[in-house]
């Protein structure tokens, strides 16, 4: 994966809000104001502030997340097979029985910009605020989130995505964190901010590799 760094120098009144801008990105604070900003390249800054020079570009040693578990195919195979077992689920079924037949296929292309990959679904999908919307009002409940969960993590054996304890914990940690968030936004009378960026997942333990020769 290609990554850009991006420092800034943000005076004490504005660096509450920089936070905030930045909150989608991984960043380190020290003092002075001066910040370090990580993203996928190409990264096109901190909305709202100037950074101190030209982006640093670098190719991180570890492959994303995406790449790990067999890139787009291995995502698609993996939601049509969890979908296929949601339809079945009498707790799930009725929740899902009207949706897109497309719906896999788009689920997979967020869990793929969430992973690393490509932003397509914020470039074809209409991004964060879509997917927000498409759960608000629903009330999910924490059963049907909890059987979300484990029918996901059963498909992913099925689909045969690596098994080796670090992508599984990344995996596991991000589904588990969104479907949380999900029964908190699809609460009635939920009022969730739609304008963030698609979210960025990584690993939580660097994967095991081989080393260099
Ligand atoms: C990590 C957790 C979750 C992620 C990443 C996720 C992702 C998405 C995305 C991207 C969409 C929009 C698809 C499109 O563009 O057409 C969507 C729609 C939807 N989601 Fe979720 N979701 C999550 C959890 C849940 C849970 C726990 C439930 C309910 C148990 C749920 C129910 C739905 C429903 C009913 C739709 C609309 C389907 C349709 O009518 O097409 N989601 N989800």
């Amino acid at each position: 994966m290609i990554v850009d760094y991006l420092r800034y120098t943000v005076p004490e009144n504005a660096r509450a809000d920089f936070e905030n801008a930045a909150a989608g990105h991984r960043f380190e604070r020290a003092p002075g104001g001066r910040y370090l900003v990580r993203a996928p390249a190409p990264f096109a800054g901190v909305e709202g502030f100037t950074p101190d020079g030209e982006p640093e570009r670098y190719e991180t040693t570890t492959p994303s997340l995406y790449d790990w578990a067999g890139g787009r195919e291995a995502l698609v195979e993996l939601l049509t097979i969890f979908y296929r077992h949601v339809l079945e689920d009498p707790l799930l079924e009725p929740v899902f029985r009207t949706m897109d037949p497309h719906h896999a296929e788009h689920v997979a292309v967020w869990l793929g910009e969430v992973f690393g990959g490509p932003a397509d679904y914020s470039a074809h999908h209409g991004g964060h605020p879509h997917m927000i919307g498409r759960h608000l009002g629903r009330g999910i409940t924490e059963p049907q989130r909890r059987r979300w969960v484990s029918l996901l993590l059963d498909a992913a054996d099925e689909a045969g995505l690596p098994g080796d304890p670090e992508f599984r914990a990344a995996f596991a940690g991000y589904v588990e964190w969104g479907s949380r968030l999900a029964v908190v936004f699809s609460a009635p009378g939920a009022e969730p901010n739609p304008h963030e960026p698609v979210p960025r997942w990584d690993w939580t333990m660097p994967p095991w590799q081989p080393p260099a020769p």
